[in-house]
């Protein structure tokens, strides 16, 4: 009861990203190929790799007590299971494809059709809120094949960059949920398990916050700074340096990652020079 088990994809879309998560928080552990366990080194958590679908079973029913996996699949099977972080990879939508000759408006042209999908659930739900009535073919991959052999008149599942519909013939012509990996929990953690879960959760905010930003130091005439300022709050204030040239002034913060090309700009308009960014491996707020 001291340690956490976390259940991750063995491996897929997930995985990689998932063990470059947990080795960013710094937690080291070895397993040998084809090893579907494994226990950390340096932190009470011990590791299980499993299929993707099986996961939010296993969090619900105690044998795992995290779990990393897909929105798409945890929305799917409906278990009784706490979603604990959006961690921002994997991300991907649940889509309707359809013939890319097939000049489609809106849901309605699904109506006495048939679908072909892996997710028969939110599909269902989908067309029962819509009042369409379609028959759901459930398959357990290669959903984008369906059309071409005459099993469906059109399919359910998940587009990234698009590039599976378009060789398949399809195009993408509905968006039914947008998902990303999240990391969830089982609803009968110990109250030492919350403080471990806490203690990852504390981890993964560092590494995020620091991905979402950037360092930035940049020299600036001290007549400036007050508008540089302005423009890089910083986490509490910039650290203002004099440089040894004479009225002259280093200035160094941090900037958000998605603010970070129009804020150079307006830097630069400002008066600043010799501006370098580097990256932030964690972030502490
Ligand atoms: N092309 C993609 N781009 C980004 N994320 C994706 C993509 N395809 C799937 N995902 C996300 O990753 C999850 C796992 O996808 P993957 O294709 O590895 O599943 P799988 O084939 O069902 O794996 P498993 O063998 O574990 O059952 C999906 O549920 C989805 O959330
Ligand atoms: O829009 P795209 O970038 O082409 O990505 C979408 C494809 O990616 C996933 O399959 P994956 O390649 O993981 O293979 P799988 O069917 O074996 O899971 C998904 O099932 C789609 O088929
Ligand atoms: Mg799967």
């Amino acid at each position: 009861m001291n340690t956490l088990k976390i259940a991750i994809q063995k491996s897929g879309r997930l995985s990689e990203d998932s063990l470059k998560l947990i080795k960013e928080c710094g937690i080291k552990f070895s397993n040998g190929k084809g090893k579907l366990k494994a226990v950390a080194d340096n932190f009470p958590l011990e590791f299980l790799f499993l299929r993707d679908d099986d996961i939010p079973g296993y969090v619900e029913d105690g044998v795992a007590d995290l779990g990393i996996v897909g929105e798409n699949v945890l929305v799917e099977y409906e278990k009784d299971v706490k979603l604990v972080k959006k961690l921002g990879f994997s991300k991907c939508r649940l889509s309707i494809g359809v013939d890319r000759n097939w000049d489609y408006k809106n849901i309605k042209e699904l109506d006495g059709k048939s679908i072909a999908t892996s997710y028969p659930k939110i599909l269902g739900n989908y067309l029962k809120e819509n009042n369409i009535n379609a028959e759901i073919h459930e398959i357990s991959g290669s959903v984008e094949i369906a059309p071409s052999i005459g099993l469906a008149d059109a399919v359910c599942d998940i587009v990234s960059s698009g590039s599976t519909l378009l060789s398949n013939g399809l195009k993408e012509a509905d968006v039914i949920m947008r998902s990303e990996a999240v990391l969830v929990s089982g609803n009968n953690l110990s109250a030492e398990q919350e403080r471990i879960l806490n203690q990852l959760l504390f981890r993964m905010e560092a590494v995020q916050a620091g991905k979402n930003n950037k360092y930035i130091l940049l020299n600036a005439p001290n007549e400036s700074i007050d508008e540089i300022i302005s423009l890089l709050p910083g986490m509490k204030s910039p650290t203002v340096l004099p440089l040894a040239m004479e009225g002259w002034s280093s200035l160094h913060s941090v900037v958000k990652e998605d603010e970070f090309w129009e804020v150079i700009e307006k830097l630069k308009e400002a008066g600043a020079q010799g501006i370098l960014v580097a990256p932030i491996e964690k972030m502490i707020v």
